[in-house]
Formats: structure tokens, C-alpha cells, sequence
């Protein structure tokens, strides 16, 4: 399947500090994909960086084969983005804004964003500062759904929505990624939410790519193996290392191989793996010792 998002040393400076740094992704067409870190991470910018808002300091951005460079119509077409405060023109009716987005996109979806704003009970007429915060947002997505994008770009999208919202919001997505191919980049800080629907994931700290790919393959990779916790594991393999009651708890990306003996393995999930990535990029990493990991 041809990429639909590729970045090659992509990376933000403000001043002196790198917000982003080398940053290689390589994104499938069709796959939703999950961006995930802590506060201050790096994501937003990343997200700007790929809908073209920010210009990189290093490094590229290609969006469907082509390079696209910050401010390009045709890339800018393809795009759909939402920030993470929903911006929305405040003065505006719900239906002007649907008629601006009519005016300025030649692929608006008329019948969805009207359809849309009447499911979620929206009066057409109401001006869209008078809505609560999650009403907002929620039309918000529904003006970037209505313009058929190629890739959507959500940063945060389902932090003001309530549960229900949430879960409706997502499989409308889920929806659009089934009928239209379209691709979607998201962040968000609920992994455990995302696990449903992401088939992709990029895990961000300090302004670095930690961990990316396909989560079947990750999720394959990686285990967490149980043993004596006087005899710590080290080497590559091991991700993080968590110790209570005499025994050791270990993220490790190994494979299918058989853990040394006196270890047990189990399949890790996919909160789990996040947390032990994300806890590595904040702690030293232990010593190693002299021990495998495999038999
Ligand atoms: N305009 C700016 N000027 C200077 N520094 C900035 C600017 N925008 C972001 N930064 C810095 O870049 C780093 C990454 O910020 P970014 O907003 O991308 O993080 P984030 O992962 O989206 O965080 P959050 O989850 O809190 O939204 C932070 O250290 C932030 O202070």
C-alpha cells in the first residue's frame, strides 16, 4: 500500500531548543494512526509541521507522493485539520459555516454536514459561540468530515467530548476510514480509547520519535517477562524495567523467543508498552548486566 504521510528528519527549533527532532515516520493509506506522549512531548508541532501550519526548521514532509511544502494548494486540498482548542468562528451560524465551507472546498460533502449537525441535535441557526465546548469541537469535526479529505488531521479531538460523544465520534471516523480510505492522524493522551481504533502508532517524548509502527507487529515484538528481580536482564532488548515483591517486570521487545530460564513470558498491551517507551525516555536506563534475555 503507497504511503500517505512521510516525514525524513523532520524537526522544529524555537530558538535554541528542538520542540521536534529527527523525526522519520512512514504512514500506509487507509490506517489510523494513534499519537501518543506526554505533555510538552512534541505532537502538536509535529501535527502543524504535517498540515503544513509550521515550517520545518530540518527535514521534509511528503503527503501522498508528493512533497509538501508548507502553504501548497494542491497538499492543502487533500487536508483536513482540526486544532486542539476546535477553533471556530464564534460570530458565525452553524449553517454560515457550512456554506463557508462549501465556498472554499471543492470537495464538500453538503448532505454529511448537514446530516451530521442533525444528529447531534444542533440547530442550524444557532451561533456557534453560544455552544458548549464539546458542541464546538463536535462541529468542528463534522466541517473537516464534510470535506473529504485524503488524510485527517485531529490533534486531541475527543478531550472535550463525553463518553458518548466519544465513542460516537470515533465510530463515525471508523466509518470513513472503511468507506472513503481515509487516513487519519490523531493524537491523544487515552490509549486505552485509541486502542480500538488505531492500527498505527507513534509514541513521542522529549521531541523524539520513541516507538512507531503497526500495532499487530509491536505488539507481537514485545513481552513482559517475570523473574527474580535479583538478577536484573539488561541489553538492547529491554525497554523498562519495573521491580515489586522480589521479582522483576520486564518490557522487552524479543520476539517470539523463549525467555532464559527461570523467566516467564506474557503478551504485553498496548497501554502497557506506551507506559514502559514513555517511562524509558524519562528515566536513566538501568545497568545492564551480563544476563540474556532469550534462552
Ligand atoms: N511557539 C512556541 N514557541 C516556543 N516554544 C514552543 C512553541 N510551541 C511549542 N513550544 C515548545 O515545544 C515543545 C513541544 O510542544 P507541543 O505543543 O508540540 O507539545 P504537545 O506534545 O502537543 O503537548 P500537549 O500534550 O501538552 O499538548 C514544548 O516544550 C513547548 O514548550
Amino acid at each position: 500500500m503507497s504511503a500517505a504521510l512521510v516525514t525524513r528528519g523532520l524537526g522544529k527549533r524555537y530558538r535554541s531548543t528542538w520542540a521536534l527532532r529527527d523525526c522519520d515516520l512512514e504512514v500506509p493509506t487507509g490506517a489510523v494512526i494513534a499519537l501518543v506522549g506526554p505533555n510538552g512531548a512534541g505532537k502538536t508541532t509535529l501535527l502543524r509541521l504535517v498540515a503544513g501550519l509550521q515550517r520545518p526548521s530540518a527535514g521534509s514532509v511528503s503527503l501522498f507522493g508528493d512533497l509538501a511544502p508548507a502553504q501548497s494548494p494542491q497538499a492543502l486540498a487533500q487536508l483536513g485539520f482540526v486544532a486542539q482548542d476546535h477553533p471556530v468562528y464564534r460570530r458565525f451560524r452553524v449553517s454560515e459555516l457550512l456554506h463557508l465551507g462549501r465556498s472554499l472546498n471543492r470537495t464538500w460533502d453538503q448532505d454529511f454536514a448537514e446530516r451530521r449537525i442533525a444528529e447531534l441535535g444542533i440547530s442550524p441557526r444557532q451561533r456557534t459561540g453560544r455552544l458548549s465546548g464539546g458542541q464546538q469541537a463536535q462541529v468542528a469535526l463534522a466541517l473537516a468530515l464534510a470535506k473529504r479529505p485524503r488524510l485527517l488531521i485531529l490533534d486531541e479531538p475527543v478531550a472535550s467530548l463525553d463518553p458518548l460523544a466519544r465513542r460516537e465520534f470515533l465510530q463515525i471516523l471508523m466509518g470513513a476510514v472503511a468507506g472513503d480510505g481515509l487516513t487519519v492522524l490523531l493524537s491523544s493522551h487515552n490509549v486505552a480509547e485509541l486502542e480500538r481504533v488505531c492500527d498505527h502508532l507513534v509514541v513521542v517524548a522529549n521531541g523524539s520519535v520513541q516507538l512507531a509502527g503497526d500495532v499487530d507487529s509491536l505488539l507481537g515484538d514485545h513481552r513482559v517477562l517475570t523473574g527474580p528481580g535479583a538478577a536484573l536482564p539488561g541489553g538492547p532488548g529491554v525497554i523498562h524495567v519495573d521491580q515489586a515483591d522480589r521479582h522483576a517486570h520486564v518490557v522487552a521487545r524479543i520476539g517470539p523467543a523463549e525467555p532464559m530460564p527461570g523467566w516467564q513470558a506474557r503478551p504485553v498491551g498496548l497501554e502497557e508498552l506506551v507506559l514502559a517507551y514513555l517511562r524509558r525516555a524519562r528515566e536513566p536506563r538501568p545497568v545492564p548486566s551480563e544476563m540474556e534475555l532469550s534462552a
